[in-house]
């Protein structure tokens, strides 16, 4: 019998498109942080630091945050729903939480989060989502035009399959961006067309800089089709003013451009002179449907919730005509449906309890610590970057991450050209070794060419901030005194 002398399937004969996609949050740093944390089990005290401080992934679960008592009461009903006649489960659940438990069930095919529901998305979970939109907003919304996903990151891959015909298409991105979005660009055959931040301007995004590379592209014959924003930004931390978000909009109507505007982070604004703004409520209050199309998103892995792992979180199409929306449909039907699992908790993060409700207190209590708590890592690590030799960060308004510009110096740029490795990059791995801290260089979310900083994000446990602080300023010290010019 002859064996199989090459690979079955070998790297050569897949996709180019899956080769030449890269996301960095999860890039070589990462993986160096995996071999050492197998080298730190093996042989404990084998470096200089005693675990790996995973400061890559907005993961706040991972880093010990708790779940939402509320949130998960609800989910174990839904999941056991015998819970829910026995005489234990009022002495352990919430009556809120069992009367919501049973208005979901009544949502669900079959009354079970078993069955598949409806391919956007059980609708009573719509209705109760778009009831939310509606009370953030103060416009209506209509489940109709509400799609939920396994998480925002399908909703992108959704969204960038349906609009992206050849490499032709562009889409504008913001520079830095979230990786998601080159990625699903490059996997859908896209164009990424860049626009840059401004770092000076606090991540600003300015209207001339966006219009420049607009009308840059289409110079070089590619139809830019949508443009993405990212507010609160990742990795940067801005939260947009009102009167930005409007230029945006009236620049996306004039030039004809979906407005893609990712708002996972729209439960995390820390600063009191900031608030966030939903791009649809900005739409409502003075365009017309046939004027703009906006896809909205929203995820359950952010905010004071951060349920990553639960995979939920949904698009609100707005300004689009029935067609398309029925090829957006299509496309939903494809993948039968979201899980019910994260439908559940997209429907319970957009409709919390509500004051006078049994757990409100509760819940509101455990929201506000995690919010707070977050507000003070944020200022705290902003700070201790602000106060390190040729460091500067920007004011971490929102989000999760902290995006500092670090001035390297020309040695420390010849030592990693050496190592045939990007500056930033080589100092997030000397970093990671002296530190046991993954930061996540950046290079991989893209940067003025000639600037290079690190993203960061404010979610280690509050109490252990002050150790990080120390460990990178002592690390940043040795560095920048070793390649001192
Ligand atoms: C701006 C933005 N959009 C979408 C997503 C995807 O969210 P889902 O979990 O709903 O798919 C993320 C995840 N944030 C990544 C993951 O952790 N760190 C990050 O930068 C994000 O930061």
């Amino acid at each position: 019998m002859s064996f199989i002398k090459t690979p079955a399937v070998p790297v050569e004969s897949i996709n180019p498109k899956v080769k030449d996609c890269e996301y960095a949050v999860r890039g070589e740093i990462f993986n160096h942080a995996q071999r050492l944390q197998e080298e730190l089990e093996k042989n404990p005290g084998s470096r200089p630091f005693d675990e790996i401080t995973y400061c890559n992934l907005g993961n706040p679960q991972a880093l010990g945050q708790k779940p939402i008592t509320f949130f998960r009461q609800v989910l174990a009903l839904c999941e056991y729903p015998a819970l829910l006649d026995s005489d234990e489960a009022h002495k352990i659940f919430s009556s809120d939480a069992i009367s919501r438990a049973k208005k979901i069930l009544s949502t669900l095919t079959g009354k079970s989060t078993g069955a598949y529901s409806h391919s956007k998305g059980a609708k009573g979970l719509r209705e109760m989502i778009a009831d939310g939109i509606a009370l953030r907003d103060g416009y209506p919304a209509n489940p109709e035009d509400i799609f939920l996903t396994d998480g925002a990151s399908a909703a992108v891959h959704m969204i960038m399959q349906l609009l992206i015909r050849s490499e032709n298409d562009g889409i504008l991105c913001p520079i830095p961006q979230y990786p998601l979005y080159s990625a699903a660009i490059t996997l859908h055959g896209g164009t990424l067309v860049p626009y840059y931040l401004s770092e000076s301007n606090n991540w600003g995004l300015e209207v001339f800089e966006l219009k420049g590379r607009l009308d840059l592209a289409r110079e070089n014959g590619i139809s830019v089709k949508a443009m993405v924003v990212i507010n609160p930004g990742n990795p940067t931390g801005q939260v947009l003013s009102e009167s930005n978000q409007q230029e945006i909009v009236e620049l996306c109507r004039k030039e004809g451009l979906v407005l893609l505007a990712d708002e996972v982070y729209q439960d995390n604004v820390y600063v009191k002179d900031k608030k966030f703004i939903s791009f649809k409520r900005i739409i409502r209050s003075g365009y017309r449907d046939d004027e703009i199309s906006v896809v909205s998103f929203q995820s359950i892995s952010k905010g004071y919730y951060g349920e990553c792992g639960k995979r939920g979180g949904y698009i609100e199409l707005c300004g689009f005509r029935e067609d398309v929306k029925d090829q957006i449909y299509k496309v939903a039907s494809v993948n039968l449906c979201s899980n019910t699992t994260g439908q559940i908790l997209a429907s319970l993060i957009m409709n919390p309890p509500k004051p006078g409700e049994e757990s409100h207190k509760l819940f509101f209590s455990e929201k506000e610590a995690i919010l707070s708590s977050l507000g003070r890592r944020a200022k705290a690590l902003e700070d201790a970057f602000n106060s390190m030799e040729g460091v500067s960060c920007q004011k971490a308004e929102g989000a999760m991450y902290l995006f500092p510009r670090i001035k390297l110096p020309n040695k420390a740029i010849d030592a990693a050209d050496k190592a045939g490795m990007v500056p930033d990059a080589f100092y997030a791995l000397r970093l990671l070794d002296a530190t046991g801290l993954v930061l996540v260089p950046g290079s991989g979310f893209g940067q003025v060419p000639g600037t290079w900083h690190v993203r960061t994000t404010i979610l280690p446990d509050e109490s252990k901030i002050p150790d990080i602080v120390s460990r990178l300023k002592t690390f940043h010290e040795s560095f920048m005194r070793e390649f001192q010019d």
